[in-house]
């Protein structure tokens, strides 16, 4: 089976300004993966390229297993934009028997298929409705009732859920569940990243056009902690020796509070403060969540905090 993306020194320059200076990524089928990053980081140039919608400057790529510019492979790919707007004088049915038609699907199938995803998105009983009148969530619904309706291998959803509630938001989540038991590949692009830690198997952040960090979630939010200390008296000694070990955020006359890289560091933070005669009274450790292990990977490559 090919991978589901499949892109090797990715490269795109605009007027003699790299968007993308170095992508290279690869998503299996069937996963759920997160393509995060800062904005103007590079992702939706990366995302136009998969789409075959800009071609690269350098690099290859290959999405189910063929060029992005192949008609075959268009037929198994389904998109949701970000901001999804036009098409707004249709009723939310006809929008989507249009799509229908243009995906090549026959009248029959999309007879049967079209209820089936308005059902999904929670807008059954809403399709004769113009589109003009939807909300914005309920916009964004038949957005992504247009992405899967035909029944796509791989689907590219851009922050698809920017304009719903939190209950519309676990109504996502819940659709993109289903779509991985069914064995259909989703790269999901957000700024939410709550969300991108509950949904996704894997991510990469992207910073500046280049990679800065992918994997598996559950590995990389294991990479590193933040640990507290409480001792009985801070030496300046002690805390130098701390500075050795991690990143120290804070610390005061009783302790403080550090990140540290990996789980082996807990013992050496440990016998670091015994040798240095003080005493230990907490050695607390906690994990990062996605948002803070984004923040921490983005402000070490431009001292910006608070992306
Ligand atoms: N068509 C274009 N012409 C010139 N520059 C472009 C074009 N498209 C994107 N850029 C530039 O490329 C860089 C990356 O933009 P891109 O839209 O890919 O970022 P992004 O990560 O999707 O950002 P956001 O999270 O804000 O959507 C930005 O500096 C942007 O201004």
């Amino acid at each position: 089976m090919p991978a589901a993306i499949r892109t090797a020194h990715l490269r795109k320059v605009f007027w003699g300004r790299p968007a993308v200076e170095d992508v290279s990524l690869e998503v299996e089928q069937g996963e759920v993966f997160g393509f995060l990053g800062p904005n103007g980081a590079g992702k939706t140039t990366t995302v136009k390229m998969l789409l075959g919608l800009t071609h690269p400057t350098a690099g290859k790529l290959e999405v189910l297993g063929r060029s992005p510019q192949d008609k075959e492979a268009r037929r198994f790919i389904g998109f949701l934009p970000e901001m999804f707007r036009f098409h707004d004088w249709l009723s939310g049915e006809e929008f989507l028997r249009f799509h229908g038609e243009l995906y090549g699907m026959e009248a029959g199938e999309l007879r049967r298929r079209i209820p089936e995803v308005l059902e999904q998105v929670g807008l059954l009983g809403r399709e004769r409705e113009r589109i003009r009148g939807y909300s914005k969530g309920m916009q964004q619904r038949i957005g992504l009732a247009q992405a899967i309706l035909h029944r796509p291998r791989l689907v590219f959803l851009d922050e698809p859920t920017s304009a719903l509630d939190p209950l519309g938001r676990r109504e996502v989540r819940e659709i993109i569940g289903r779509l991985k038991a069914q064995g259909t590949t989703v790269f999901l692009n957000s700024h939410l990243l709550s969300e991108v830690e509950q949904t996704c198997d894997r991510i990469a952040v992207v910073h500046r056009g280049r990679v800065v960090r992918s994997g598996r979630m559950g590995e990389l939010l294991a990479e590193r902690l933040e640990v507290e200390l409480r001792v009985d008296a801070l030496s300046p000694a002690l805390l130098e020796r701390l500075k050795g070990l991690g990143s120290v955020r804070s610390a005061g006359g009783q302790g403080a509070v550090l990140e540290v890289d990996s789980e082996a560091k807990l013992p050496r933070l440990a016998e670091a403060v015994l040798h240095s005669g003080a005493q230990l009274y907490a050695l607390t450790p906690r994990r990062l969540s996605l948002e803070e292990l984004f923040v921490s990977l983005v402000s070490e490559k431009t001292g910006r905090r608070g992306a």
